[in-house]
């Protein structure tokens, strides 16, 4: 029997050399092949997926009409850059795309010449592109650089630097903004109403307008202050991007991002004009052209695996709530009670559990955009007023809002409370979203009080910690996912403050543990037991201040102590060691072990495969015993059994 090729267009590209001796009727077909391989790809791995859909047309146009790899061509935040993925050298992986060993869901420049620059945290796109166009001036090169930003990274503080700096050079860098009228959730703010102006009340861009702007060189805005003026009093209706004329950008647009009638031509165009930085404002539609997708509230940002037929998702039953649900619940409870507390997030409602926040105090609830910086500086103000902010956001993310930290929170001491949430390792994303530094870069802080929820339970009694420490800056870290399942409080009560807490008492060896890997430490006690070692377990709750009375107890009492966290280097184990030298503890003969996690960027894969690799789970533990024991743990294991 023959069977036919789905994508026979496709199936002809390796690489976007092939896809360049097409015709340029043919380049509809393409698109059209690759929304389909796109589509049936994401059901089988999951992933970031309504992104993707809205640039097909975008992606196959600029692959059609620049030299890639020599144009560089940058994705800001990358997560839309499956079908790139597909027409550059890697469909044959794209089944792969965030599983262990397999593709980046994000551009890497290790994986791909196609990827010049890598991403995953957003609004970087125009810095490193008009580094490239500057690095190739310097060196006398001629080829193009092209970042594509949507309208939701386009709010950060960096897309403004550098557009701000790229305006007032003559370097050729093409922009093109890719405005979806969405960010992970619609997107808000100022600049988001004002690309809605450009296009709302009419239709795209015709062709025959946009090739009239492209005939007008209009950047030399200074030349016609008048019109400029006139152009402000009609409201920026009347010829669009006067704001980024304004900034210094040739403006083309706004155009439809899925007419490649359109496209096509104006990137052309755009290629071939001898100018300086140019802005192209495309139009697209989130989600595009798989119905369940275009439907639904948040266009499919990102979907775990499902079916094609259908759209329905493929998600498994939680057996615990989720950390960012305990969360934003246990805030409403705590807002219910005091009329000063609000919510803060950057553009992250969904994922920070601010959304159900949001519900109940929608007035007191600030969405500030892709702006880590700003809601750092913007809790602080807030809080110097009385108010008393919970700024939740990954910390991943919170390290764009590190100095505001230290010198808009903690130098003035203002009781911000940072919500941390996705601590730790959290598996597909990969090395960019892991949360693996704020033990680090929060703990060298004075004045700050720092905490990590063992379990969901503890969030609820940290949240009301953090409502009641109304003199310093504090700080509660929490993983991604579902908790342990265990018994809920009714109401949070606030814990005494540098207090940990003793789970287990036992004899030879201390397992001191900060947040989650608990319940690690738990299994591995048992484990010890089996071999005849007695454990004992504490959960130090606090890293900062730290439990002094309960680390030099433990080092006292046992011959060996081991800590225990989900982050780097330099974290609440370097914090026990410190005191513990400094109280000469480590003079004689304690064994003292901080486990932490390597000292590199671990590549994506499962949580659980991922903390495996790093030594963190509770084989880990029971392995780094015997090491401290001087003994050999597979012959250990071989004599138990
Ligand atoms: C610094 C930073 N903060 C938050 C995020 C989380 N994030 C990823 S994509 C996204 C929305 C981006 O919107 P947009 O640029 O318009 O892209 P779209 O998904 O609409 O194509 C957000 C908030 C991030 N990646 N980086
Ligand atoms: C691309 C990006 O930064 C976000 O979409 C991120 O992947 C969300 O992560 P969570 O799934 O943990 O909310
Ligand atoms: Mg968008």
């Amino acid at each position: 029997m023959t069977t036919f090729s789905k994508t026979p267009l496709l199936d002809t590209i390796k690489t976007p050399e092939d896809l360049r001796r097409l015709k340029v009727e043919q380049v509809r077909q393409v698109a059209d092949e690759l929304r389909q391989e796109t589509i049936d790809a994401v059901s089988v791995t999951g992933g970031h997926f309504g992104a993707g859909l809205g640039v097909v047309e975008l992606t196959t146009a600029i692959h059609y009409v620049f030299d890639t790899p020599r144009d560089r061509l940058i994705w800001d935040v990358g997560h839309q850059a499956y079908p790139h993925k597909i027409l550059t050298g890697r469909r044959d992986r794209i089944r792969t795309l965030r599983t262990g060993g397999g593709l980046s869901g994000f551009t890497k420049r290790t994986e791909s010449d196609y990827d010049p620059f890598g991403a995953a945290h957003s609004s970087t796109s125009i810095s490193a592109g008009l580094g490239m166009a500057v690095a190739r001036d310097l060196s006398g090169g001629k080829n193009n650089v092209i970042a594509v930003i949507g309208d939701g990274a386009m709010s950060a503080g960096m897309a403004y630097e550098a557009m701000n700096n790229a305006g007032a050079m003559n370097s050729r860098l093409i922009v093109i903004l890719n405005d979806n009228d969405m960010s992970i959730a619609p997107p808000v703010g100022a600049m988001s109403a004002y690309l809605s102006r450009l296009y709302s009340g009419k239709t795209y861009r015709t062709l025959r307008d946009a090739a009239k702007q492209l005939g007008q060189h209009l950047p030399k805005v200074i030349a016609n202050r008048a019109s400029r003026v006139e152009e402000y009093s009609r409201g920026f209706m009347m010829d669009g991007g006067t704001l980024f004329e304004e900034l210094g950008f040739y403006y083309v647009g706004p155009i439809d991002g899925h007419n490649l009638d359109h496209l096509l031509p104006v990137l052309k165009n755009v290629r071939d004009m001898e100018t300086g930085p140019i802005l192209v404002h495309v139009v697209t539609q989130k989600g595009k052209g798989y119905p369940p997708a275009e439907a639904s509230a948040d266009k499919y940002h990102a979907v775990v695996k499902f079916d094609v037929a259908t759209g329905t998702q493929a998600k498994a039953k939680p057996n615990a709530p989720a950390y960012q649900n305990v969360f934003g619940q246990s805030l409403v409870k705590e807002a219910e009670k005091d009329d000063k507390v609000v919510g803060i997030t950057a553009a992250m409602p969904s994922g920070t559990g601010i959304d159900i926040f949001a519900k109940a105090f929608p007035k007191r609830t600030f969405d500030v955009g892709i702006a880590e910086q700003h809601a750092v500086t913007f809790a602080a103000g807030l809080a110097a007023e009385g108010f008393k902010p919970f700024c939740a956001i990954y910390s991943t993310f919170l390290q764009r809002g590190y100095d505001q930290i230290v010198h808009d929170v903690c130098i003035q001491s203002l009781p911000v409370r940072f919500a941390i949430d996705r601590a730790g390792l959290v598996g597909a994303d990969g090395a960019t979203h892991a949360g693996s530094f704020d033990n680090a870069y929060l703990g060298c802080l004075p004045n700050m009080v720092i905490m990590a929820a063992s379990d969901e339970a503890e969030l609820v009694h940290m949240v009301a910690t953090q409502v009641a420490i109304n003199d310093r800056p504090s700080s509660v870290r929490y993983p991604r996912g579902e908790g342990r399942g265990v018994e809920m409080p009714e109401v949070g009560v606030p814990l005494p403050i540098g207090k940990g807490r003793m789970i287990r008492q036992g004899k030879q060896v201390a397992l001191l543990s900060f947040g989650t890997r608990l319940a690690e430490c738990e299994k591995a006690a048992d484990e010890l037991a089996a071999h005849g070692l007695s454990a004992s377990i504490a959960d130090a709750r606090f890293m900062k201040p730290l439990d002094e009375e309960l680390v030099l107890k433990l080092a006292r009492e046992h011959e060996i102590l081991i800590t225990i966290e989900e982050g780097s280097i330099g974290g609440f184990g370097s914090h026990v060691m410190q005191y513990l030298a400094d109280q000469g503890m480590l003079d004689g003969g304690l064994k003292m072990r901080s486990m932490v996690l390597p000292d590199e960027f671990q590549d994506h894969d499962t949580p659980a495969a991922m903390y495996a690799r790093a030594g963190l789970d509770a084989k880990g533990i029971v392995r780094k015993v015997f090491e401290a024991l001087g003994k050999d743990y597979t012959a250990e294991v071989v004599k138990l059994a």
